[in-house]
Order: C-alpha cells, then structure tokens, then sequence
C-alpha cells in the first residue's frame, strides 16, 4: 500500500492533497445545489442548509491543505468522461451534484480519519445532512408536483393501458395511479413497473391504489388509500416520509379524519354515481362544495365526471378533478386531456378576474 506520510512531488503528504481536493469537490458540488434551492426554488431553508454545510467544511480546509495544491501535477485534472460534459435537465445537475458531494464527503470521512481524530466524525455527519437534505428535496417536489396537478388519471385494465397513459402524459397530465383489482401480482407489479418509468420520463408523479407492497417494489412516489384500507401512518411508515399518501373520502366526517390523520391529498366523490364504482352511493356536488370551503390539503373531485358535466364540477369549486373512463375509454387521450386542462385554466383565469377567492364555488354563468 505504500507509506502514508508518502511526499508528493512538492514534498506535500498525499493525504493533504487527497483531503484539500475533495474540500474542494464536495464544497462547489454544495454551492452548484444551493444555487438552485435559492434561485429555482426560493427554499430558503435548504439553502442555508447547504451555506452551513459549506461553511463547516470551510473550518477543515488549512492553509496547510490548501499550501498541497498543485494542479500541474495533479495527473486526475485531464481524466474526464465525455458524460461530465454533458447534462440533460436541471434535474439531472442536481442530481449529479449530490453524487458528487455524497462521494467526495466519503473519501473526506475516510482520509480525514488519519488527519485529526474528529475529522471522520464530523464529515460523517456532514454526509447524513447531505442525504436528509437530498431526501428532502425529493419529498418537497412531489409536493410541488402535486400541488400543480389539476387532472388525475386512475387507470382501468386495458389493453392499452401503456397507450392510453402514455397519450395522456403527452396531453399535460401529470398525475397517474395504477388501479387494478383482477390482475394476478405478478402482472401487477410488472404494469405497475413499467407504468412508473412511463410516468416518470414525462415527468409525472406515479401512485399505485391500494398496494404499499407494489408501490415500493416499484418506487413509486406513493400509494392511494380508501377507508378500508391501511392506515396512513402505517403505509408512511412503510413507504418513508418522502413519499405521497392519498385518501378517499366520500363525507365531511371522513375528510376531516383523513386529513388528521395526515394525507397528502384526499379524493371527493363519487360527485355522480359510477360503474367504475358501482357499490358507492352519490357524494353529489353538494359535498365538493364542502371540499371547496372546508379542505386544508390538496383534493381531487372524482366519480363520474365526464367532459360534459366537468363545468359544474369546476363550478363548485373543484380545482382537480380524477377521472378513469373519460380517459380509459377515450379515442384521444391526448386531446381529451388537453380539452380537461385548458377548461382548467379557463375557470381559474375567470376566478382570477373576478376576483374570486380560491375556497368559493362560483357562479359564472
Ligand atoms: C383519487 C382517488 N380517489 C378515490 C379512490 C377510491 O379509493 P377506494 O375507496 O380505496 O376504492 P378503490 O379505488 O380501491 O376501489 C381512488 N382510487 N383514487
Ligand atoms: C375509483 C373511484 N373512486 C371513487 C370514489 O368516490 O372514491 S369514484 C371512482 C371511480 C371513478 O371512475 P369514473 O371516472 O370512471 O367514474
Ligand atoms: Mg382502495
């Protein structure tokens, strides 16, 4: 293994160069993160996260680690893959950056052992801030997702279940659950699987109905829940924190618990009685008005909403709206999604005139 006071060229120790070089690395791989927590996000928690992270790597890095530097003769400066050349979305860089800072924080806690005895302990908990700070970002932009998402689609077995998904996801959608009560598990999760990676290349969240086990088996970003089946905290628990868990409700009584009991989103309906689901009873728009005044968390108005009394939902009050035959069964997808998505912005544009505040059904007629 060689001798570790081994002297470079420039009479440094290695380690001094090896420990000054990722101070470096993992430092701008931190900054490229925080720049766009504070400037793409506006999260200013998370940013100055990062600025405390920054600034305690800045307390290790001596002058004496810095005096090792010596680019000239460093041979990893000309080592380069064409992929570091190359970055496909905001997202990846992102991404890229925490793998980044997360490996040059490994070699730190590593090397940093032989250099000061509390060096590895620190860097150690630097890393565990870093993959919470990473984990929490995840969470934050599902969150994001889905309090952007106006239509949800719940999917029917159908031969062409991945066609018709995939239409929608090219209309705008941006929210997809897999729902299947007949199919074997092992079909099941290969949809579900295949789904997910559909969804997630158009930038859409992924929710699997009912089955937690699926869910993780797939990664997807959560699992949708009625009332008979696990209770949230236990799916939370299963899932991890990160990750979205939706309610159905179908009353006031069973709003207000599932939003107690911490859903991310909850389901109204069925505002019209369903075939999809023939065993429940009418909610009617009566209880999407309750929603609309009463909700704290994101709510998707569902049961029987079609494109021809979709104008009535939205009047009262529904801001989003899951549907499974209007799209399921649809001869274009693509423009029925599209037709669902510009009626949104229409409503809110008028809401938006009218001065109307956002917890109000209207009357626009
Ligand atoms: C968005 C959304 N809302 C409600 C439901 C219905 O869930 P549940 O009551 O558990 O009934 P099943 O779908 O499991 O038959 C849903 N799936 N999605
Ligand atoms: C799956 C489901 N859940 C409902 C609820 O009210 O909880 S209504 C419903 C079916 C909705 O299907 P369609 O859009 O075809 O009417
Ligand atoms: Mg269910």
């Amino acid at each position: 293994m060689g001798d570790l006071n081994h002297k470079t060229k420039l009479g440094q120790p290695a380690l001094y160069r090896i420990l000054d070089a990722n101070l470096d690395r993992a430092r701008e791989g931190i900054r490229t993160i925080e720049e766009w927590f504070r400037f793409g996000l506006d999260n200013s928690e998370m940013a100055a996260e990062c600025k405390n992270l920054r600034q305690q790597l800045a307390q290790w890095h001596s002058n004496e680690l810095r005096m090792s530097r010596d680019t000239t003769t460093d041979v990893g400066t000309q080592l380069s893959h064409p992929s570091e050349e190359n970055r496909e979305s905001l997202e990846q860089v992102i991404q890229v950056n925490f793998c980044r800072v997360e490996e040059a924080l490994r070699v730190l806690e590593e090397y940093g052992k032989v250099y000061h005895p509390n060096m590895g302990a620190a860097v150690k908990q630097m890393r565990y801030r870093v993959y919470t700070l990473e984990s929490n970002l995840l969470a934050y932009g599902r969150h994001q997702k889905l309090q952007r998402a106006n239509l949800y689609l719940v999917t029917s077995p159908s031969e062409r279940l991945m066609s018709v998904v995939e239409a929608a996801l090219q209309g705008g959608l941006k929210v997809v659950q897999y729902r299947d009560k007949d199919t074997d598990d092992h079909q099941r999760w290969k949809n579900a699987r295949q789904l997910c990676q559909l969804c997630h290349r158009y930038n859409a969240l992924f929710l699997v109905n009912d089955r937690v086990d699926i869910a993780i088996a797939v990664n997807a970003d959560g699992v949708h829940l009625g009332q008979q089946d696990l209770p949230i905290a236990v799916a939370k628990q299963l899932l991890g924190p990160q990750k979205i868990v939706g309610k159905s409700t179908t009353n006031p009584e069973e709003m207000k618990l599932a939003i107690a009991e911490g859903a991310d989103y909850i389901g109204v309906g069925p505002v019209y009685a369903t075939p999809t689901k023939p065993d429940k009873q009418a909610a009617g728009l009566e209880y999407v008005r309750h929603a609309t005044r009463h909700a704290s968390v994101p709510w998707f108005a569902i049961g029987g909403i079609n494109m021809n009394n979709f104008d009535d939902v939205l009047m009262a009050g529904a801001t989003r709206v899951a549907v499974v035959r209007s799209l399921m069964q649809a001869e274009q997808p693509t423009l029925v999604t599209q037709y669902f998505l510009s009626q949104f912005t229409r409503v809110q544009t008028l809401r938006d005139r009218q001065i109307v505040p956002e917890n109000t059904p209207a009357d626009f007629s």
